[in-house]
């Protein structure tokens, strides 16, 4: 089974289509940067009538500045005059906006691929000069180089935040962190509710990476906007030791935009998209998102569907060695796990956790076997969908000891999982008589046919 998970986010051309789409993809997202109360109901109740297995990601749009709503959408052309105004023109609805550009400074649009030049600016109003041209739709993100944006989590993302817990979402996506304090801050709202994913997009934030990932349940690489802050040329380098620190403190990271870009308007990909892809999967990134491909393209289905088929394939021909620090007596229990599974061709290896530790612990190991990941909480469950290999599978009952926990999952695996036979499994995790956490025992077992 496909190991490297698949993030879809929903728009408006896919909201008709949750069904098709969740025969591939693992986690829906919402983006709460656009949409309304009503609309993002709309979409938890598809979502959880047509996919009820996937898990949601909510993202959070933090301080970014964007474009307000536009009746419909307007194509600006090189050398087209362009005005920006709340009354009168392209409106923009942030005073920032118009205190922070200056004359001859360029405005980005939508990840930096529409660019403008300011000719002329007052409090209410900037006038200026299209240099690469697009088509603008409402709500895009604007980025104006060298303007920092106010950090940390806004009122309205408070608001928005209220209302993605109340749905039931598995992840909350914080856009623009800087530092560790702005995960906490959103911690001590979210509690356990919910897994807080810091989108890495600002320079500030590549100084603090290392913090950032520990505070963080997840990682995502967001290429958009990071591209725009770091320069193009430097993003393969950014990227990789991303997914590398990632790794290192075993959170998982999702890689995003720009991954099947040709695909919003061509069924078939770009070489070099498919290239991209297949070096993500052999960074070892956990999941792949799809943005624009599946929310405003014009084939959502054929996109998750290519990049299921790409990720197949590599998979097929990759092995992933582990990366280190391997330091505790947990990793080293987890690690003979790995290698039992491969040395006695065990089918799956399964790993019971109360924390969920034990199963991110494995999954770091990047092991070939999937990974049945057993918990008695439901709702920590459905968060390992977003983690490579994880299969979960939720019990309804907390187990007392080694014992049951092989006995209970030794009858699991008699039976079909998920379209999959076993017959031989390795079963790992950790001893519920001691404190939850903790990686402490491994057995092999051979299943009754
Ligand atoms: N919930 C939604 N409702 C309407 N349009 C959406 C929604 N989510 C995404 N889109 C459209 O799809 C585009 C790509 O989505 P995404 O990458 O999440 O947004 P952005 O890059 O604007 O933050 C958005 O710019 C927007 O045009
Ligand atoms: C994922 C990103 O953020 P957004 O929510 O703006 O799509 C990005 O900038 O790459």
């Amino acid at each position: 089974m496909r190991k490297t998970k698949i993030v879809a986010t929903l728009g408006p051309s896919s909201e008709e289509k949750v069904k098709e789409l969740a025969e591939y993809v693992d986690v829906f997202r919402i983006n709460f940067a656009h949409g309304d109360e009503k609309s993002h109901k709309k979409y938890f109740d598809l979502i959880m009538t047509y996919a009820p297995e996937s898990s949601i990601l909510v993202d959070l749009p933090g301080p970014k500045l964007r474009l307000g709503e536009l009746k419909e959408p307007i194509e600006v052309k090189k050398g087209d005059k362009i005005i920006f105004s709340q009354k009168d023109g392209i409106p923009v609805d942030d005073e920032l906006f118009y205190s922070a550009v200056k004359e001859n400074s360029y405005i980005l649009i939508a990840d930096g691929t529409i660019r403008v030049r300011v000719t002329s600016k007052s409090k209410d109003k900037v006038e200026g000069i299209v240099v690469e041209g697009g088509i603008l739709l409402s709500r895009k993100g604007i980025n104006i180089p060298n303007v920092s944006l106010k950090s940390g989590i806004t009122d309205n993302d408070l608001k928005l935040l209220k209302r993605a817990l109340d749905l039931g979402a598995d992840y909350i996506g914080l856009s623009f962190v800087i530092s560790e304090d702005d995960v906490k801050k959103v911690k001590e709202f979210v509690k356990d509710e919910a897994w807080i994913i810091a989108k890495i997009e600002k320079s500030e934030a590549l100084k603090n990476l290392t913090n950032i990932v520990k505070e963080s349940d997840g990682i995502m690489v967001a290429r958009g906007d990071l591209g725009v802050e770091t320069g193009l040329e430097n993003l393969p380098l950014i990227q990789r030791r991303i997914v590398r620190i990632s790794r290192v403190f075993g959170k998982p990271v999702i890689l995003a935009t720009q991954v099947l870009t040709s695909m919003i308007n061509s069924p078939i990909p770009t070489r070099a998209e498919i290239i991209d892809i297949s070096n993500s999967i052999m960074q070892g990134v956990d999941s792949i998102m799809l943005s624009d491909e599946t929310a405003i393209g014009n084939y959502p289905v054929e996109s998750v569907r290519t990049l299921h088929n790409i990720i197949s394939n590599v998979e097929k021909s990759i092995k992933h060695g582990p990366i280190g620090p391997l330091n505790s007596e947990s990793d080293a229990i987890a690690l003979a796990a790995v290698n039992a599974s491969k040395i006695s061709k065990a089918d799956v290896i399964v790993v019971y956790s109360r924390s969920g530790n034990s199963i991110l612990r494995v999954s770091r190991l990047r092991p070939e076997r999937n990974i049945i990941g057993i918990s008695p909480d439901p709702k920590l469950s459905k968060k390992f969908k977003l983690c490579y290999g994880v299969i979960p599978l939720s019990i309804s009952k907390k187990m007392e000891s080694i014992d049951e926990i092989i006995d209970v999952s030794t009858k699991l695996m008699e039976k079909k999982v998920k379209d999959l036979r076993f017959k031989k499994i390795v079963i790992v995790g950790g001893d519920p008589k001691q404190e939850a956490g903790k990686t402490n025992f491994v057995i092999v077992k051979t299943l009754e046919q």
